[in-house]
């Protein structure tokens, strides 16, 4: 990674990193997906900019639960201003569902209350990445 700096800050609980890109400060928490992570997500939404939400694109099986809890995340009010970011991951198997099936499954087209934005990547190769994070930047400087 060229242009940016990552620093990771000692916490409890979830990840958090500390990302400058292109000129903003990026601390981005990385909430577990895990079932009985997830009641804990809601502690983390105040002052959310930005939402990225990865998918596990080859993973036809648990889809439709990644959209009910998509959809249930993006009621919360302290979401309301945050853009969204889905990133189709693992783009590098040959089973994975394309960005547009992603999208149709998540129903992304009916989001007409926040901007969003997917994009097709693949984590372990870092394709498509830096494509999502200019995306959001841009979005996160254009709603301050
Ligand atoms: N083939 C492939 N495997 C990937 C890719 N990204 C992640 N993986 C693999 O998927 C597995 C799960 O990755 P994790 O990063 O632990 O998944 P996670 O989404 O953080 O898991 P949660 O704790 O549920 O949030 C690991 O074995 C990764 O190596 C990808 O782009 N392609």
């Amino acid at each position: 990674m060229k242009s940016e700096v990552i620093r990771t800050i000692p916490t409890v609980g979830f990840n958090v990193e500390s990302v400058d890109y292109k000129n903003t400060n990026f601390t981005v928490w990385d909430v577990g997906g895990q079932n009985k992570l997830r009641r804990l997500w809601r502690h983390y939404f105040q002052n959310t900019h930005g939402i990225i939400f990865v998918i596990d694109s080859s993973d036809r099986d648990r889809i439709q639960e990644a959209s009910t809890e998509l959809r249930n995340m993006l009621f919360d009010t302290e979401l309301q201003d945050a853009v969204l970011l889905v990133f189709a991951n693992k783009q590098d198997l040959p089973v994975a569902m394309t960005p547009s099936e992603v999208a149709d499954t998540l129903f992304l087209h009916e989001i007409k209350d926040r901007k969003w934005h997917i994009q097709g990547v693949c984590a372990i190769k870092g394709t498509g990445l830096f494509d999502g994070f200019d995306w959001l930047c841009n979005e996160i400087s254009d709603n301050k």
